[in-house]
């Protein structure tokens, strides 16, 4: 089966709430694609949706071609953590697992490498009542991976968790997806699929802002700026202005360079005999440039509210 989501013109209302508004993507497989937006975007009830546990009003959701109600064992074509708390609490993590297993024709024996997969050995036969926050979501990606399934969807798997679970999640995600799965991952902070995902479809308000790899979107934000430490600020802004470049002082021995590209910038100093410690070419990070996007987006929407004036 074809590892891939595609949510096609997805529209969907509770009452006044548009909570879906024209939502459309693709996940594709051998990466995570992180699944992005403030509280409210949509998110949960898009993945509602493409696991019919929602109906949408219009579009439609498929999984490797097909809606999630026409497959059969669906745990071997998708798997999913929507709420790591909805578990029985007086059952064990190990016949939790069974039950479902078998509700699918699945093994024992694969209930046993997806504890094994997840962590969990020691304490499997444990009451998952007295689960902290981090086992319940190990014993939720578990139950996601029972039936191997091509397709991964995780509804904020790092919600609540410390810096360790935090790392385990990204690195576990990454080596699903470079087994060629599908993986989607929900997230209200970008800065949690830092190093994770190779792909973002960023959502407001019920559709997506924007769909993109995280390099594309990086480099974009990056904007070629450079970095600038030296103890001689005002000859290094002299000559870097001469040149051509802006330059804004940023620290007292930190300087912010546009229009320059790093090497110039050294031959420049260089011959001048401008001392400097250090030059780097400044990398947004994920969540810088997500912060660029929303700028643009709402002076998008401020321009369209000028312009239907
Ligand atoms: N069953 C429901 N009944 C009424 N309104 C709903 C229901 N489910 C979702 N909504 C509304 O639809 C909108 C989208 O909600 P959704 O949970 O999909 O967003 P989200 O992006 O997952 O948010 P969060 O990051 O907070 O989880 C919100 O305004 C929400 O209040």
């Amino acid at each position: 089966m074809e590892a891939s989501i595609e949510v096609s013109g997805l529209r969907k209302r509770f009452g006044r709430t548009m909570a879906l508004d024209g939502m459309s993507f693709m996940v594709s497989p051998g990466q995570v694609t992180g699944f992005v937006g403030p509280n409210g975007a949509g998110k949960s009830t898009t993945m509602r949706v493409i696991l019919g546990l929602d109906t949408p009003d219009q579009g439609s959701a498929l999984i490797g071609g097909r809606p999630y109600p026409s497959l059969r064992n669906p745990l071997c074509h998708v798997g999913a953590l929507l709420d790591a708390a909805a578990l029985q609490p007086s059952r064990s993590a190990r016949n939790h697992l069974l039950w479902l297993a078998h509700s699918q024709g699945l093994t024992a024996r694969r209930v046993d490498e997806v504890v094994e997969l997840v962590g969990l050995e020691s304490v499997a036969r444990r009451k998952a009542g007295g689960y902290s926050l981090g086992m319940r979501q190990r014993l939720g990606i578990a139950a996601a991976l029972l039936g191997d399934p091509p397709v991964l969807m995780l509804d904020e798997p790092f919600n609540g968790l410390d810096p360790e679970g935090i790392v385990w999640i990204r690195g576990f995600l990454r080596s699903l997806a470079v087994q060629g799965r599908a993986v989607l991952v929900s997230s209200h902070l970008m800065s949690e699929l830092q190093d994770t995902a190779g792909h973002l479809v960023v959502v407001g308000r019920g559709r997506v802002v924007a769909d993109t790899s995280v390099t594309d979107l990086i480099a974009g934000a990056s904007d070629g700026r450079v970095t600038l430490r030296t103890a001689a600020r005002s000859e290094a802004m002299a000559v870097l202005a001469e040149a051509g470049a802006t330059v804004a002082a940023t620290d007292r021995d930190t300087l912010t360079v546009s229009g320059l590209a790093t090497d110039r910038i050294v031959v420049l100093l260089g011959a001048n005999a401008v001392p400097f410690s250090e030059v780097m070419a400044h990398r947004a990070t994920l969540e810088e440039a997500y912060m660029e996007l929303t700028r643009d987006s709402v002076e998008f929407r401020a321009t369209g509210a000028e312009a239907s004036r």
